[in-house]
């Protein structure tokens, strides 16, 4: 690392070529140019990445290895400034939920949700009474 540069988004738009190829992905930029060759996800997906601006859903969504995320430092170069993820400019949400609890948040129980329990509730009890007292009952 060291000497990482900043650059603008427009900047990074202009090397989306065969011999000029950078990724712009979570805010920071890779060249890639020397590993097209030696993607094992070929070198046309990344230069499709490259050329649609940001490509951290493209990478995020092949679940890449942590082997993978941790050879992206060798060809690190800088950092966008300013940088706007992919869902805060597509409107998408403000936040992506991180935990299971977070994204089902608006999802709380309702009414019937505990309807099918108080059933088998009374049902219980309906039948426990019967079977307890009113047989006993007839038995008589
Ligand atoms: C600097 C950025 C990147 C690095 C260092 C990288 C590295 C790797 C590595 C090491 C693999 C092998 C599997 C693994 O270890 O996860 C892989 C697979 C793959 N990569 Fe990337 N990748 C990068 C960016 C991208 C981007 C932007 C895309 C866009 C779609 C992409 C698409 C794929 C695909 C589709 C595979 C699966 C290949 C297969 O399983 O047949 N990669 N990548």
């Amino acid at each position: 690392m060291g000497d990482l540069k900043m650059f603008s988004a427009s900047e990074v738009s202009f090397h989306t070529s065969r011999d000029d190829c950078w990724l712009l992905i979570n805010g920071k930029v890779y060249d890639v140019t020397k590993f097209l060759e030696d993607h094992p996800g070929g070198e046309e997906v990344l230069l499709h990445a490259s050329a649609s601006g940001d490509a951290t859903d493209a990478f995020e969504n092949v679940g890449h290895s942590t082997a993978a995320v941790s050879m992206m430092e060798s060809y690190l170069i800088g950092s966008v400034e300013g940088y706007v993820p992919p869902y805060v400019a597509s409107g998408e949400a403000s936040s992506r939920p991180t935990t299971y609890a977070e994204a089902n948040k608006e999802k709380q129980a309702t009414f019937v949700d505990y309807l099918l329990p108080v059933l088998v509730l009374i049902f219980a009890i309906v039948a426990w009474y019967y079977l307890t007292f009113v047989i006993e009952d007839e038995k008589k």
